[in-house]
């Protein structure tokens, strides 16, 4: 038996769903749903149901990341089997209607695809973002949507990190894609941002309908970054934070950061530099949300995934 010819089967992928206003100040993927759940014939494919919904519709309203807490960590086993009740805080209500409605979370009835739109303040551009490696026919998307939008170019984070992983809303779908784009300041549009999310949910739809079809897709691999570590920014001992992103690194999201290389500016000046082993790949660089979780960026490693060929069953 070769390794190549290793194939992958799926049934077809037929209940979708476009989340929006997961977190409700990123304004992209709140108007694309808004406008869909208006007027759907642009995300309608031949043989799939694609539902966009609105998934935290009081931040929405507020046009803040969230009421109570972060919708986009409230899907953990504990918080969708907690009793059903009025004390628990908002999110975690609507995680567990969520749930009910798009889950149950790693049943046969969860819906096939999520895709969970998001905006970030970081330049981070077209960032698809995947939650395992294993994923054969989300890697074969990946690679689908990589090729349609060239010569424009989009990145895949993975973050299948033990700790650094979170309970995403998109994580009770069989094929959870977030879809990261930026630099969009919270609560802002900007019309560069919102059409280059547009496109890429556009080929996303397109490659679910081809393998509905009966399309087979050979094996390709995928080049993919890795999530390694969070770095937080440099506090002092009542945890205030002393000092900034430093200019070098500000907005150089995805280019190779090496050992010695600036990392931080304190506010009088000094130069604090990266001590890793090796060159990593920085993203969500001076994200605005991430300042309370105590993130200044997070680093990654270049990784080739290799998928395997796939078709329906
Ligand atoms: C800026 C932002 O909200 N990013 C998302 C990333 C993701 O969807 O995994 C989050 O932290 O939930
Ligand atoms: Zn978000």
């Amino acid at each position: 038996m070769s390794s190549f010819n290793i194939s992958s089967s799926f049934k077809e992928a037929r209940r979708v769903a476009i989340f929006g206003g997961t977190h409700g100040n990123e304004m992209s993927g709140v108007t694309l749903v808004n406008l869909w759940v208006k007027n759907g014939a642009e995300i309608q494919r031949k043989g799939v149901e694609t539902k966009p919904f609105i998934t935290n519709p009081k931040a929405v309203e507020k046009c803040t990341r969230y009421v109570d807490t972060d919708l986009n960590r409230a899907f953990s086993p504990e918080n969708l089997s907690a009793p059903r009740g009025d004390n628990q805080p908002y999110e975690v209500q609507r995680a567990q209607e969520i749930n009910r409605i798009f889950g149950p979370k790693g049943s046969p009835d969860a819906y096939d695809v999520i895709f969970d739109l998001h905006n970030t303040t970081s330049n981070m551009g077209c960032t698809l973002i995947l939650e395992s490696s294993k994923d054969q026919f989300n890697l074969q998307m990946m690679n689908y949507i990589k090729k349609a939008i060239s010569p424009s170019s989009c990145l895949v984070l993975l973050n299948e990190h033990p700790l650094l992983k979170y309970s995403t809303s998109r994580s009770i779908a069989k094929h959870p894609v977030g879809l990261e784009v930026g630099p969009q300041p919270q609560g802002v549009l900007r019309s560069n941002i919102f059409e280059a999310m547009r496109v890429i949910l556009k080929h996303a739809l397109d490659f679910i309908e081809l393998f509905n079809e009966g399309m087979e897709f050979p094996s390709c691999t995928v080049e993919v970054f890795r999530v390694l570590e969070r770095i937080d920014y440099p506090r002092d001992a009542n945890g205030n934070i002393i000092a900034m992103v430093h200019p070098n690194l500000q907005d150089c999201d995805w280019e190779p950061l090496n050992p010695g290389d600036p990392m931080f500016q304190t506010f009088d000046g000094k130069t604090i530099r990266f001590q890793g082993s090796g060159t990593v790949y920085p993203t969500f660089i001076n994200e605005a949300a991430y300042y309370e979780k105590q993130q200044a960026f997070v680093t990654t490693r270049r990784e080739s995934l290799v998928a395997s060929s796939i078709r329906k069953v």
